[in-house]
């Protein structure tokens, strides 16, 4: 049993300073994980216990009034009352967790209060940093001309393709949402487009920290992203830089995302 890290004084009352410092001591926590000489399906296993344990240990210890919608653990319907809810994913790209030394893999926290994504933390622990939305990113500016789209490696959804040709656009395949996103936010991509299947813990606190970041966020077909519901399927969505939204959303209405 190792001992549970320690608080730091600001993250007691500034949810940004909390789920940052969260997201990143399940980070290092994985990182520990994977230091242990597991494979495939037995690490991954691993470290969706290890982190899923310590985020619920400590947001039980620090945040024991909130609720919680966690990838890893039953749902609590009764957050659906509840003005404060973290949704969480443990680890995010739990596929290239378990592929060293792929680093295409993160621990995302969200807290969503009164209908809104609040606060967000996106920990890319094999790059030994944590997105937040308390210091958000500053958006670099953008190097490529020809807009680069990041996608699904493992399930790209068929349409990216065709939007990519109508736009010429590049696909750049990798693992994990937050990673995506986070792509986006660091200007290796300049878009993440999916559609398919996805639940509210694999975008929500990306897409905070992405709007945190001035990035355009959205359904495929424009509409909002809305989070705490009763379905946790959240099926897809844009995440991009402000000036490609209109693009993307127009081939949406015009083509559908079969
Ligand atoms: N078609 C689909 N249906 C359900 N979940 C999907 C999905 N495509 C992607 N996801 C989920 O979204 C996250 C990112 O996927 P990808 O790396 O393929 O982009 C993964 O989360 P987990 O790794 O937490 O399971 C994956 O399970
Ligand atoms: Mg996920």
């Amino acid at each position: 049993m190792t001992d549970a890290p320690t608080l730091p004084a600001e993250a007691a009352t500034d949810d940004h300073v909390f789920a940052t410092w969260l997201a990143t001591v399940a980070g290092e926590r994985l990182l520990e994980v994977r230091g242990q000489g597991l494979e495939g399906r037995e690490l991954k296993d691993a470290g969706d216990a290890a982190a899923q344990a310590l985020i619920a240990e400590l947001l039980a210890a620090h945040r024991p009034d909130d609720a919680v919608l966690s990838e890893e653990a039953a749902d609590d319907k009764s957050r659906l009352d509840a003005h404060r809810v973290w949704i969480i994913d443990p680890l995010d790209g739990t596929r290239e967790f378990s592929e060293p030394p792929r680093d295409d893999w993160a621990v995302h926290v969200a807290l969503w209060q009164d209908g809104l994504l609040v606060a967000g933390a996106v920990a890319q622990p094999a790059l030994g940093e944590t997105f937040n939305t308390g210091n958000p990113p500053v958006l670099p500016p953008r190097t490529s001309t020809r807009p680069r789209i990041a996608v699904s490696r493992t399930r790209p959804p068929a349409f990216v393709q065709a939007l990519a040709e109508e736009i010429d656009a590049e696909l750049v395949p990798m693992g994990s949402a937050g990673v995506k996103v986070m792509s986006v936010v660091r200007d290796v991509a300049d878009a993440y487009v999916h559609a398919g299947g996805q639940y509210e813990w694999d975008n929500a606190a990306p897409v905070a920290v992405a709007r945190a970041a001035g990035l355009f966020c959205s359904r495929v077909n424009g509409a909002e992203l809305v989070y705490n519901q009763d379905d946790v399927s959240l099926p897809d969505l844009i995440v991009c830089r402000p000036e490609l939204a209109d693009q993307i959303i127009d081939f949406v209405r015009r083509h559908g995302t079969d």
